[in-house]
């Protein structure tokens, strides 16, 4: 390092550059130092780099690793490590190789990031744009995104919602049927068959009976493929036999499949068939669209043509936004549900109310709006265990959060959502499970800004009524024919973080079913 310093301050006053590097002796270079100098300029340009971007909000003082940060944290990321985080100030950050991360953690940051498209968009890993393919509709920014959002509102009014409920029962039915079978000699862990069970009922509400068995069974199997190369540290480079290699053919695999539906949906609705399903749903609005469109030329197209593979990649989307979320959700409900017998009875008893005593009355719209209790036991397990706990967005150009602190262009902004869902401000006791907080008017319901389960802002999730019926239609009839008892561990109620949030023990439960259920449990004593 002294020789090239030196030799820089001494000649290139003087000499003209050429006669220098003639002159300049390479043999006393080694290209160790050359090596080391870069290295040291290197690592102060990445801790003086960090201390900018981190100007006054919180954070380690000096990237403790140079470069990598808390990369290896991160490779096995820590709830308790999240929380402290959020707890260290509304604004945080830190610095993962040459990503720059801001945390919000309040509430209104929370929201002011979520509703600002002009500064920020959805960030997702390089190699999600080759797996879900670079046409697909989410990565769409701006109008762009919320053009194509507004032909696929029509795919979750209440009336398409309701079509949907007859082929989600069956997948209901089938299931539950196949736990009591699974727990029949002791408690088990649910996980991977609570992610089997809300894959099958989201490709049956997709695609309805265009979909076989054998399909639905191959994409329940193969989708932890997908979920394992979209893992926030992965190479993004899609090499064979690899982890990213394993998703996009899974990926493909399942595009392929919902191209085809697709393709059968149009051909059912053009010949006058019934719409059940998100797919046909989809036909009958365009078919609609075309028709206004030729009995008035003037009017405007409202929902314009989709080709079959532009159907079968946002189908794909759904799939994914869903899977995850949706297993996190089931396992805390069941879980939640089975501890508390005075929930169980409540529930048990609403069931049995709304359908007038007869256990067998199949679920409707009507019915499950009916089921105010079991509608709350929904809500309290989202605000009490949210299965998205933050939402990462990039910033596209520098994002003003505070008076005194801008988020620099480039940066990865993460509003978190869990702690708006614990303040006690607007939820009291935040860390109790109490259902009854949900009463019509009550406090919980009027904190409808606290309310970040499904995110806010364009792109506020589209499942969510859709989410909201689902678990309150399943999770009735679940305790209505069957005693779930869960086996409660240490670690029942620690939370690990996979992409989503579950119980740390994978959910350990045991169904059996009544056999009678129209008798309730007996009275709990508290
Ligand atoms: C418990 C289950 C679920 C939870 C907790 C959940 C939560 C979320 C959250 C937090 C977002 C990001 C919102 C934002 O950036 O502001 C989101 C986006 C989204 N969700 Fe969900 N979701 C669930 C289930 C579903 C289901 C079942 C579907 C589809 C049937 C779905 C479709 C979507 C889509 C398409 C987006 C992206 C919207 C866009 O970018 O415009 N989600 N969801």
């Amino acid at each position: 390092m002294e020789v090239l310093t030196a030799s820089f301050a001494n000649t290139t006053a003087s000499l003209p550059f050429n006669q220098y590097l003639s002159d300049f002796d390479f043999s006393q270079v080694s290209w160790l130092k050359v090596i080391l100098t870069t290295l040291c300029l290197a690592m102060v340009y990445d801790q003086v780099s960090y201390q900018l971007s981190k100007g006054n909000i919180a954070g380690p003082t000096f990237k403790f690793y140079p470069f990598i940060g808390p990369f290896l944290e991160s490779l096995d990321p820590k709830f308790e490590i999240y929380q402290a985080k959020w707890n260290s100030g509304p604004l945080s950050c830190v610095s993962i190789f040459h990503k720059f991360v801001v945390i919000a953690s309040t509430r209104d940051l929370a929201r002011k990031v979520l509703s600002s498209p002009k500064y920020v968009k959805p960030c997702v890993v390089d190699v999600a744009v080759k797996i879900l393919r670079p046409s697909n509709w989410v990565f769409l920014d701006g109008k762009a995104h919320v053009d194509y959002r507004k032909s696929l509102n029509g795919l979750f009014t209440r009336q398409a919602l309701e079509m949907y409920i007859p082929q989600q029962e069956k997948i209901y039915d089938k299931y539950l049927s196949k736990f009591v079978e699974l727990s029949k000699d002791g408690p088990i862990p649910f996980f991977h068959d609570f992610r089997e069970i809300m894959c099958a009922v989201s490709l049956k509400t997709f695609c309805g009976d265009y979909i076989t068995d054998d399909q639905i069974r191959k994409i329940a199997d193969d989708y932890y493929l997908i979920t394992a190369a979209l893992e926030l540290v992965n190479f993004p480079i899609i090499i064979p036999y690899t982890k990213t290699w394993y998703g996009k053919k899974t990926a493909d695999m399942v595009m392929k499949i919902f191209e085809g539906c697709a393709g059968k949906a149009k051909e059912h609705i053009k010949n006058g068939g019934e719409a059940i399903c998100v797919m046909d749903a989809w036909v009958e609005l365009m078919e609609e669209a075309r028709k206004n469109k030729s009995d008035n030329p003037e009017s405007k197209l409202l929902v314009r043509e989709f080709s079959n593979k532009e159907i079968s990649e946002a189908i794909f989307t759904f799939l994914f936004a869903s899977q995850d979320a949706s297993s996190a959700a089931t396992c805390w409900l069941y879980q939640i549900v089975a501890d508390r017998p005075d929930v169980v009875r409540k529930i048990h008893e609403e069931q049995l109310a709304v359908r007038g005593g007869d256990p067998n009355v199949p679920l409707s719209l009507d019915l499950i709006e009916k089921m105010t209790y079991t509608n709350m036991v929904v809500k309290e397990t989202l605000r009490y265990r949210p299965p998205v706990i933050m939402v990462p967005y990039v910033a596209k150009q520098k994002v003003p959060l505070t008076e005194s602190y801008s988020a620099p262009k480039g940066s990865m902004v993460i509003p978190t959502l869990y702690p708006a869902l614990h303040d006690p401000e607007a939820y009291e006791n935040p860390e109790e499970f109490i259902p009854e907080r949900w009463v019509a008017g009550g406090a919980a319901e009027q904190a409808k800004k606290n309310w970040l389960v499904f995110g806010t802002g364009p792109h506020v999730c589209l499942g969510q009524q859709y989410v909201m019926l689902l678990f309150t239609g399943l999770i009735g009839k679940s305790v209505m024919f069957n005693h779930i008892k869960h086996k409660v561990t240490p670690l029942s109620e620690k939370i690990k973080v996979f992409a989503t949030i579950f119980p740390q023990d994978d959910c350990i439960l045991e169904f059996s079913k009544r056999d009678d259920p129209t008798v309730l449990d007996a009275v709990v004593a508290h």
